[in-house]
């Protein structure tokens, strides 16, 4: 047995798998949140916005696909924990290259399985997104919420350094340049601008905006991320600084810095949005799609006056932010994921607007 324990002693129990052994020296609180994808688990492993959290999935049936490392959206995971009700080999592959099971254990992501995972869910709604700690004995977790004093987060670095590339890189292509900044950025959001067939080049987090400028971009990608986007204060001043300069496209954590470099702020959702079905409405067409959705915080509508930017997609659940544009400068934003993975993909028309400004940007300089 092997069990979660919230700080006001709620415990789910369930049955340990994947890598364990870091509870031999250190246990560490994450934040607990859940998604509600029916399917898309090892690009969820592998999203870096979840880096530092122990997810929760509702799905009750995990695993039954195999793994293949094609759908990685990252080449690394920074996800703490797992919990899922039951786990499968694999075995509804033939073509699986290894398990969900396998790469928890390989890369130190310790799960738990056999948990009530409706009950977990229903407890995660009502109080929010909570820290907890995963741990073999209940007498451990208790201990640990007794002595907590909350210290790992004030000495921990934010996840997005912890999830950034250590070096710049380059994708070859066609078209014009597109910078992206990599919070964390998700595989199939590089894909997308590849198949509208663009140069790309890869920028950690920290790389200062004249270095980037240097490079001569004709767009820039301000990619998806994990945590709190005020903690973030250099890529803010960062993407202040980018601006007035070049079109840019934000996505998730990309649209909440935008939001905060133009003096808008965020907040944290109760529980925030996680999953594949996620309906947002165009508030000039009228039209509503279906989004895929991982975020904890969001931009606060209000905030936004005078800052430039208008909001032109709302959430049809909770009427929260989904998307901005700004009135003078090509920037355009998300707070949902265009690129899926998992989850609908009806929303990459995105990808193609961006392409359309910045080589119509492109095609007037180079005639001016
Ligand atoms: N997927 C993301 O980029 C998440 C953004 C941010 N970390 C949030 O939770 O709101």
């Amino acid at each position: 047995m092997a069990y979660l324990i919230f700080e006001d002693g709620t415990t789910f129990e369930g049955e340990e798998f994947g890598g364990w052994e870091k509870s031999f020296t250190q246990v560490e609180e994450q934040e607990v949140v859940f998604n509600t994808s029916m399917s898309g688990y090892q690009e969820m492993v592998t999203d870096l916005s979840y880096a530092g959290q122990i997810l929760v999935l509702t799905q009750p049936l995990i695993g039954n696909y195999g793994w293949h490392h094609e759908e990685n959206e990252a080449d690394k995971t920074r996800l703490q924990g797992l919990i899922l009700r039951e786990l499968s080999g694999g075995e509804g592959s033939q073509h699986g290259e290894g398990s969900l099971e396998d790469y928890c254990y390989q890369h130190g992501v310790q799960g738990l399985k056999g948990v009530d995972t409706r009950a977990l869910t229903r407890y995660l709604r009502q109080f929010g997104t909570l820290p907890g700690v995963l741990v073999r004995t209940k007498e451990i977790g208790q201990e640990y919420w007794r002595n907590s004093k909350k210290k790992i987060k004030e000495n921990s670095e934010h996840w997005v350094y912890r999830s950034t590339v250590k070096e710049s890189f380059e994708i070859p292509g066609s078209g014009p340049l597109i910078a992206v900044i990599d919070f964390g950025v998700k595989r199939n959001i590089i894909r997308n601008l590849q198949k509208r067939g663009f140069r790309i080049m890869v920028f950690p987090a920290r790389t200062k905006a004249e270095e980037i400028l240097k490079n001569r971009p004709s767009g820039i990608v301000l990619s998806n991320g994990p945590g709190d986007p005020e903690e973030l204060p250099e890529e803010i001043a960062t993407v202040r600084k980018l601006y007035d300069k070049l079109p840019i496209l934000g996505i998730c954590l990309g649209h909440q810095l935008l939001a905060l470099a133009a003096g808008g702020r965020t907040y944290k959702l109760l529980y925030g949005h996680r999953g594949g079905n996620h309906p947002v409405i165009d508030i000039r067409s009228g039209k509503a799609t279906m989004t895929s959705q991982n975020h904890g915080y969001a931009v606060q509508e209000d905030s936004l006056k005078g800052s430039g930017f208008e909001v032109t997609l709302l959430n049809l659940n909770d009427g929260t932010v989904e998307g901005m544009e700004h009135t003078s400068y090509p920037i355009l934003s998300v707070q949902f994921h265009p690129e899926g993975a998992p989850g609908p993909e009806e929303n990459d028309g995105i990808f193609d607007r961006f392409k359309s400004i910045v080589l119509d940007r492109s095609a007037r300089k180079g005639r001016g």
